[in-house]
């Protein structure tokens, strides 16, 4: 055995992860995850009742945790796609900065001691529905969905839009019409969301192999059907205040996001088939993020003063 393969073993024999801190974080696709746990946050907040505030942190904190592992299993399959796309090709397993084993056990070590503390520390349901979640993103949607039919990110965007529903489960122990609403919020979101950057980003997916709907079907009707999830989401974003759990301050920010979001959706529509920077497209992304935390953010300011009694 090589001199400087030896370095990396310990005196039983047992290789060495030669990986840092920041590389394990990196699996967990922080930035990714702080929108996720945001939205898990607001459902938490929306639900009738104050929980006891260390049991909500530690709620939190394991839904985070929940969400960092599922998409360190996701790197730990998607590891040869991730390869030979640009966006993705210094990640921590196809740099080789992780192997895939040490990325597999971190993200079923992390998955289980979310679920569990979650389960015991908030009750069963809520234990229950991240263990579905986690499951749906790295089981059904990364390794069955993901390389299989162009529709895997309106499937596999269920696993998103239930982080609200985990956090008023969290609190509530049940799932309700409110928190459903919160769900198909997200879920109408995602398509527009994902395909924009898909539609700037098709190439590597050519290169990668992997059905996405621009490659598959082609960036018209990609334009199309961006366009008609904008119209649904827009629409969606009322529900709230339909529901009776929003009111006039929510419902006038999320007709503005709305219509920024058709604007946005619209500008894609028309884009020119020969674009080849496709600025409405990273536009509508950066919109897309946008609109989430804000939305989010309206209905948490919302409740919050009404708590504090101004209105509501
Ligand atoms: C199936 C569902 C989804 C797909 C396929 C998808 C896909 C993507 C992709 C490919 C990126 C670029 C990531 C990068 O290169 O780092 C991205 C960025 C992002 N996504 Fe999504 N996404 C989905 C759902 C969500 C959800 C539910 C949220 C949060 C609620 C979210 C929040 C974000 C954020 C915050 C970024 C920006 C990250 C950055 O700044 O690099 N995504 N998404
Ligand atoms: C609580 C909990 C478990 C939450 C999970 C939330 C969840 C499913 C988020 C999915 C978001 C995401 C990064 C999709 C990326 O798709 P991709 O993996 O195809 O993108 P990539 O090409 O960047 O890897």
């Amino acid at each position: 055995m090589a001199l400087v393969e030896q370095e990396h073993m310990n005196e039983a024999g047992y290789r060495l992860s030669e990986a840092s801190p920041g590389d394990f974080i990196a699996l967990l696709k922080p930035r990714v995850m702080s929108l996720v746990v945001f939205t898990a946050f607001v459902g938490m907040a929306m639900a009738p009742g104050v929980p006891n505030p260390l049991l909500a942190m530690i709620a939190i904190a394991a839904i985070a945790v929940g969400a960092g592992a599922s998409g360190a299993l996701n790197m730990w399959y998607d590891a040869d796609i991730d390869a030979v796309m640009g966006r993705t090709k210094s990640r921590p397993v196809p740099a080789g900065l992780v192997t895939p084993g040490e990325a597999l056990a971190f993200g079923l070590v992390l998955s289980a001691l979310s679920v569990v503390t979650l389960g015991l520390l908030a009750n069963l349901v809520a234990g229950a529905l991240l263990a579905f979640t986690i499951f749906f993103y790295a089981v059904v949607y990364t390794i069955w969905l993901k390389r299989s039919t162009p529709q895997n990110i309106v499937i596999g965007g269920a696993a998103g839009a239930l982080p609200p529903v985990v956090g008023w489960a969290a609190v509530t122990g049940t799932v309700s019409i409110e928190s459903l609403i919160l769900f198909l919020i997200i879920f109408l979101w995602t398509p527009p969301h994902f395909w924009a950057l898909a539609l700037f980003k098709s190439a590597d997916y050519e290169r990668a192999g992997i059905p996405m709907l621009p490659n598959v079907a082609g960036h018209a009707a990609t334009k199309t059907q961006i366009f008609v999830y904008a119209v649904l989401l827009a629409l969606s974003g009322l529900l709230p205040v339909w529901a009776g759990f929003a009111g006039l301050a929510y419902g006038a920010v999320a007709t503005v996001l709305g219509a920024g979001f058709l604007w946005y959706a619209w500008r894609v529509l028309r884009m020119p088939e020969g674009d080849q920077a496709m600025k409405p497209a990273k536009s509508l992304f950066a919109y897309s993020l946008l609109y989430l935390f804000v939305l989010f953010t309206a209905l948490l300011a919302e409740r919050l003063a009404a708590g504090l009694g101004f209105g509501g």
